[in-house]
């Protein structure tokens, strides 16, 4: 659905969705989130509604009375707050599930303690610090049976499956490279962001980097060989605002991502268009998604097909909102964002059932060591023999 009308459907029906009556035969998960955080309405509190299988029951906040404001706002029937107010929701004996969107620098502290307390976790990305952090939350998840999931929303949305199908056909041949981009101009977030504080994981890197080197190792399904040169426009002395990275790939293939937590605005006034992209250049053809990350609001998939020699190309434009469009097997709808898909894939896991898709724990520890070895890089490079 690609109309304008479809585009305005789609989207407020996202924003307010029809709300599920709770399953009898399955009972609801019940889910605590860690933090009044901000990101928390879209990546779960909005989808759940519309899940007949997911309840969210509580939330906690270091300050008591932000964390019942939040619970009354967003219609969530216990808050904890105060010092201890994290650790009293993972002892809730009646939540099932966690939801972690703390700040990246405290993933790793508060996804073990979930684990520890036998809860499953749903945890924002970046997954850790580091893939050692990374590992070890995988270890526990597995050695207590408990799911843990890394939230790469956009690969459960049909829109980049989609993509990945085409290159995976070989209708446009052999990758020769892929480059993804993730910025948006300056004054989206405000100094005091934890994206710019070093000690709570902050970064472009990380926040935003982790999808653009995501999307290059899943669309050209292998790890990079090794990372060729990397940079970083700081924002402090110890956080990236931007980074910009090239990776050799296998079969003598390249890649390169950029990512900017605020680019500047041009003559001082003219903010720069989002970028938010990815192209892979292929022997036979481009193939270009617009909008990898919230491909619900719009996207749009260009393939180009070169034809014989002297012969031109051909060219065609892909919307995928739903797997049906995409000519492929999921459930789902045309409003549904990826944060409903991938909250359907979560619960299908815990209950038992095979999810569309998963992000799984080698997919995780590789993508942050691969951010491990970006910086590395950056720091290797900026020394300067005397
Ligand atoms: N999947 C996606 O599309 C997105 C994912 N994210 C990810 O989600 C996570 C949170 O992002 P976002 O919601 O924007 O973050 P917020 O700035 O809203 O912070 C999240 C929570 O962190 C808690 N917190 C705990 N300790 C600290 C501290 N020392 N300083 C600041 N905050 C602290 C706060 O909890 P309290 O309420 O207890 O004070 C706050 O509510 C990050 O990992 C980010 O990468 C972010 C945006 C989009
Ligand atoms: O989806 C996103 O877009 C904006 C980022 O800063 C955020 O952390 C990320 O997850």
């Amino acid at each position: 659905m690609s109309t304008a009308i479809g585009f305005f459907k789609r989207v407020l029906t996202a924003i307010n969705p029809p709300a599920s009556q709770p399953s009898l035969d399955s009972k609801p998960l019940k889910f605590g989130i860690l933090g009044a955080a901000a990101i928390a309405p879209s990546a779960l509190i909005l989808p759940v509604r519309s899940h007949p299988e997911a309840v969210v029951y509580a939330v906690a906040a270091r300050d008591a009375s932000r964390a019942a404001a939040y619970a009354k706002k967003h219609g969530i029937p216990k808050a904890y707050g105060g010092p201890t107010g994290y650790q009293e929701l993972l002892d809730d004996p009646e939540i099932d599930v966690i939801y972690n969107p703390l700040p990246n620098g405290l993933h790793y502290e508060w996804t073990i303690k979930a684990l520890q307390a036998g809860k499953h976790v749903l945890l924002e990305k970046p997954a850790a610090d580091t893939a050692e952090e990374t590992r070890k939350m995988f270890d526990l998840a597995e050695k207590k049976d408990l799911v843990l999931l890394e939230a790469f929303h956009y690969r459960f949305h049909p829109a980049i499956q989609r993509v990945k199908a085409i290159i995976d056909s070989g209708e446009l041949g052999a990758i020769k490279h892929i480059s993804t981009a993730l910025a948006i101009p300056a004054g989206g977030f405000k100094s005091g962001d934890i994206r710019f504080n070093h000690s709570l994981g902050g970064g472009a890197l990380m926040d935003m980097g982790c999808y653009t080197l995501n999307c290059i190792r899943y669309l050209s399904s292998s790890e990079p060989i090794s990372v060729i040169s990397a940079e970083h426009t700081l924002h402090t002395s110890d956080v990236d605002r931007r980074t910009i990275s090239t990776f050799a790939l296998p079969n003598n293939a390249t890649a390169s991502l950029m990512c900017d937590l605020g680019v500047p605005l041009s003559y001082g006034i003219i903010p720069s268009m989002p970028q938010i992209g990815a192209t892979v250049t292929c022997e036979g053809g481009v193939i270009e998604i617009y909008n990898f990350v919230l491909p619900t609001i719009y996207h749009s998939i260009k393939v180009t097909t070169k034809l014989a020699a002297g012969k031109g190309s051909t060219k065609r434009v892909e919307k995928v909102y739903t797997f049906e469009e995409g000519k492929m097997i999921g459930k789902g709808e045309a409003w549904w964002t990826t944060y409903r898909y991938q909250l359907e894939a979560f619960v299908d896991r815990v209950k038992g059932r095979t999810p569309q898709t998963w992000v799984d724990r080698d997919d995780s520890i590789a993508n942050m060591h691969w951010i491990e070895e970006v910086y590395a890089k950056v720091l290797s490079s900026s020394y300067l023999p005397l």
